[in-house]
């Protein structure tokens, strides 16, 4: 198996009397595509909010490989954790519906660099060739997604299966090292949700990150999912593939059982 770019240990947040996340310890590896589930009020999104930063934990550890060391990032903040190369999106969509779909994706490519953004403030040359430099790669980024036609739209026209793809298109901006699918499927009516299970696979196929999803849709994530954590009360119920997690008794009591 390949390395581990991401750890936690017995990671736990506690809201008042409620221990969201309970002494969770998961790794994702390298190129790896990991699958969330568990019913609503598990603890997944409590989880994400705790890798990305926007949660300190109440104990535990949340670990990642930065080259050839493992950090610690438990006190780093969303920003920090995204120049080391963490991404996110949201269940609710967070697009800056005014603005052209191709600006929203250079608004993520430029947030995380602050000398661009002196530079963009005096207007220097340098400004304006990073600007070209940073256009095209926002288009090309948008080709691979079939959203060229779209690139001068407002980001509020597009449908919303699009609208859920400009997100994504958006964190993979940040050149990210893992990504991380808080319920992308949500709302998306069966053709959409086909489209997002292609995408997913080939976003992992063409840029070679880690993903970590969130996902009710239980035929979109055993489909794309090469290994699954099921938290059930705030604690890891299980761990496997598609198939033994299908196959786990503990599981089809829990959940699948609910889905037939
Ligand atoms: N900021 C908070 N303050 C208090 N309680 C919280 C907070 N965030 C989450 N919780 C509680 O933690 C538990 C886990 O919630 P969480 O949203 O992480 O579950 P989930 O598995 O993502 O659910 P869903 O599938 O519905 O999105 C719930 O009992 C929730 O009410």
């Amino acid at each position: 198996m390949t390395k581990a770019v991401l750890k936690t240990r017995e990671l736990s947040v506690k809201f008042g009397g409620v221990t969201a996340v309970n002494k969770v310890t998961i790794e994702a590896h390298e190129n790896e595509l990991v699958g969330l589930i568990g019913p609503n009020g598990a603890g997944k999104t409590t989880l994400f909010n705790l890798l990305t930063g926007v949660y300190k934990p109440t104990s535990g550890e949340v670990v990642i490989d930065d080259g050839d060391q493992l950090v610690n990032i438990n006190q780093l903040p969303p920003y920090k954790r995204a120049q080391l190369g963490i991404a996110r999106t949201f269940q609710n969509i967070r697009l800056f519906k005014s603005r052209t779909v191709v600006e929203n994706v250079l608004i993520a490519m430029t947030a995380k660099n602050r000398p661009y953004v002196v530079q963009a403030m005096l207007r220097t040359p340098s400004f304006y060739k990073k600007e070209a430099q940073n256009r095209e790669k926002a288009l090309s980024l948008l080709e691979i997604f079939g959203m060229t036609n779209v690139a001068d739209e407002l980001a509020n026209n597009l449908p919303y299966g699009q609208q859920r793809r400009l997100e994504i298109v958006r964190a993979l901006a940040t050149t990210p090292k893992i990504l991380f699918l808080d319920e992308p499927a949500a709302g998306m009516n069966p053709q959409e949700t086909q489209a997002l299970t292609e995408l997913i696979k080939q976003i992992q196929v063409q840029f070679k990150i880690t993903i970590v999803l969130i996902e009710h849709d239980m035929n979109l994530v055993m489909a794309v999912s090469e290994r699954l954590y099921v938290l059930e009360y705030g604690k890891v119920l299980a761990t496997g593939t598609p198939k033994e997690i299908q196959n786990n008794p503990a599981v089809i009591k829990a959940y699948l059982g609910e889905e037939g």
